[in-house]
């Protein structure tokens, strides 16, 4: 049974179909009428769903948002739900760094610690919904390091490594975190409920 990843964000498409290798993905390239959703929610959990309920009715096949993002202890968990449009423009990965570092400018190294924190969610065209959610808990860097990845992972250190989650290789990466801990949660769910209805 094919499954529609509902995101068009290019870094969780590629992290995403590496975690949820097995399943009969499609992406929403192939559904260019549907409209991107309004992430009018102030919970992960709430953005996901909209995301994934809604993709999954107008594709009328089973749809699997990711929401997700960068939580700094210091600004009491922003950017949070606001990551993606911190700086004002939506998927201004830079912007974003930058205006984020400038807020913690004349913080203490030792108190930069954050976590990326996700929702998976799974929707049918019935309406019927199933979330888990994974976290990846760490710290910041003032300087970027490392290529890969996307978002604010240049910046970001998990803990028991000093490397950035940009320095890591992708499996490294889908090992640890916040992603592919919710996701991998969600892929029994996504199994039971496909398969068997339940
Ligand atoms: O592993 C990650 N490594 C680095 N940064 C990350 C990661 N995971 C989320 N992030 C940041 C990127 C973006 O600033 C925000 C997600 O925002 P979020 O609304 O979930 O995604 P999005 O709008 O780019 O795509 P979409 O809503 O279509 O899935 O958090
Ligand atoms: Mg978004």
């Amino acid at each position: 049974m094919k499954i529609v990843l509902a995101t068009r964000n290019k870094g969780k498409i590629a992290e995403l179909r590496r975690i949820l290798d097995g399943f009969d993905i499609v992406g929403l390239e192939e559904f260019p009428e549907i409209e991107d959703v309004v992430e009018t929610g102030v919970t992960f959990e709430e953005n996901a769903l909209l995301k994934a309920v809604a993709v999954a009715k107008a594709a009328g096949l089973p749809a699997v948002a990711d929401d997700s993002g960068l939580c700094v202890d210091v600004l009491n968990g922003m950017p949070g739900v606001f990551s993606a449009r911190w700086s004002g423009r939506h998927g201004a990965d830079e912007a974003n760094i930058d205006l984020l570092l400038a807020q913690v400018g004349d913080v203490p190294d030792h108190l930069l610690t954050a976590y990326f924190a996700c929702c998976a969610a799974l929707a049918l065209p019935t309406g019927e919904t199933r979330v888990a959610v994974g976290t990846l808990p760490g710290s910041l860097i003032r300087e970027r390091r490392g290529a890969h990845g996307f978002g604010y992972d240049p910046i970001f250190v998990p803990d028991g490594d000093v490397r950035t989650t940009a320095e890591l290789s992708p499996g490294e990466k889908d090992a640890i975190s916040h992603r592919g801990r919710a996701f991998r949660a969600l892929a029994p769910i996504v199994t039971e409920l496909l398969v068997t209805g339940a």
